[in-house]
């Protein structure tokens, strides 16, 4: 497990993080949500020792985090930094070789990575020749060549269309299932939504929300209910012992003020005529995320 262990860092009198703590767990993906300028790349920086920490630590299965533990870690910076005259296989073969892996193993690598992201036609063309989404995918493959233990990925998502989003899911999909902890940015909060399994939440420097999606979801979910009938649900306003969050024609969403307040809203449906569905309404990680931060 990587651990974050309550990090601080200024930029001169700008207080950037303020003793950031969580985790990221083998085999999950863990989605890394804030607003703009709220600390996610320093964090993440700080996370692969590109800058130091004026407070706290970070640990890899309980130690502290050396270079040579670095060394197995992939990261996919904010700034994308690829040589764009270089080939694209060439390329992600060197890298390979930076992480002390040999020829024949970063070619193996490379060739394998290059066809998950389907990418094979492109080996031998020079990066900058390359649309900006496939310089992605390229991307993507820098960061996973060396076959690391870790993975932290500054926005992997961006700039890439609906069908490479999904190639490249599969990839992260796949290390993760392997036990690998994936950590990754992203804006694009549908997408991270389906994707991951937990969440960091960060907020002005401060973690707001951190956990499993389905804890959070349920934590930040006051019990809510959609009712759909026939033929005008405009009753439920005298109804006591709820609140109506939103009514229009036949379908209405209502939050009852006490348990089971619900099945008697449902017995008042019913004696009025056929009611088409009453369902939780479960919150969208849009709206959590504007209720945290
Ligand atoms: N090298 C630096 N010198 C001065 N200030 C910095 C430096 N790096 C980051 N900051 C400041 O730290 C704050 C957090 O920046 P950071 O890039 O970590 O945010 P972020 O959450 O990744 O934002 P975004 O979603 O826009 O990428 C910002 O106010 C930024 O201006």
């Amino acid at each position: 497990m990587l651990s974050v262990n309550a990090i601080s860092r200024s930029f001169g009198d700008h207080r950037v993080l303020r003793d950031v703590s969580f985790e990221v767990r083998p085999g999950r993906m863990t989605g890394f949500l804030g607003a703009n300028g709220s600390g996610k790349t320093t964090t993440m920086r700080i996370i692969l020792g590109v800058l130091a920490p004026h407070g706290g630590s970070v640990s890899w299965q309980g130690a502290p985090v050396t270079q040579s533990v670095r060394q197995r870690f992939g990261y996919m910076p904010e700034e994308r930094g690829l040589y764009p005259k270089m080939k694209v296989a060439e390329q992600v073969v060197w890298l390979g070789r930076l992480h002390g892996m040999s020829q024949a193993d970063a070619r193996a690598a490379t060739d394998r990575l290059l066809e998950q992201l389907e990418l094979t036609e492109r080996a031998d063309d020079r990066l900058e020749t390359l649309s900006l989404g496939n310089q992605q995918r390229v991307q993507i493959a820098a960061a996973l060549v060396h076959d690391p233990d870790v993975l932290v990925l500054d926005e992997p998502f961006s700039g890439l269309d609906p069908i490479a989003v999904e190639t490249v899911l599969g990839v992260l999909r796949g290390r993760a299932r392997a036990g690998v902890p994936v950590l990754f940015s992203s804006h694009q909060l549908a997408l991270v939504e389906r994707l991951c399994d937990d969440l960091v939440i960060i907020s002005g420097g401060a973690i707001a929300a951190a956990g499993a999606r389905e804890e959070l979801r349920a934590r930040h979910s006051s019990p809510r209910f959609e009712l759909v009938v026939e033929p005008d649900v405009g009753w439920l306003r005298d109804q006591p012992g709820i609140r109506v969050i939103d009514l229009e024609g036949s379908r209405a969403v209502f939050e009852p003020e006490g348990p089971g307040t619900e099945q008697r809203v449902l017995a008042a449906a019913l004696s009025r005529g056929e009611v088409r569905a009453l369902t939780p309404v479960v919150p969208t990680l849009d709206e959590i995320f504007r209720e945290v931060i």
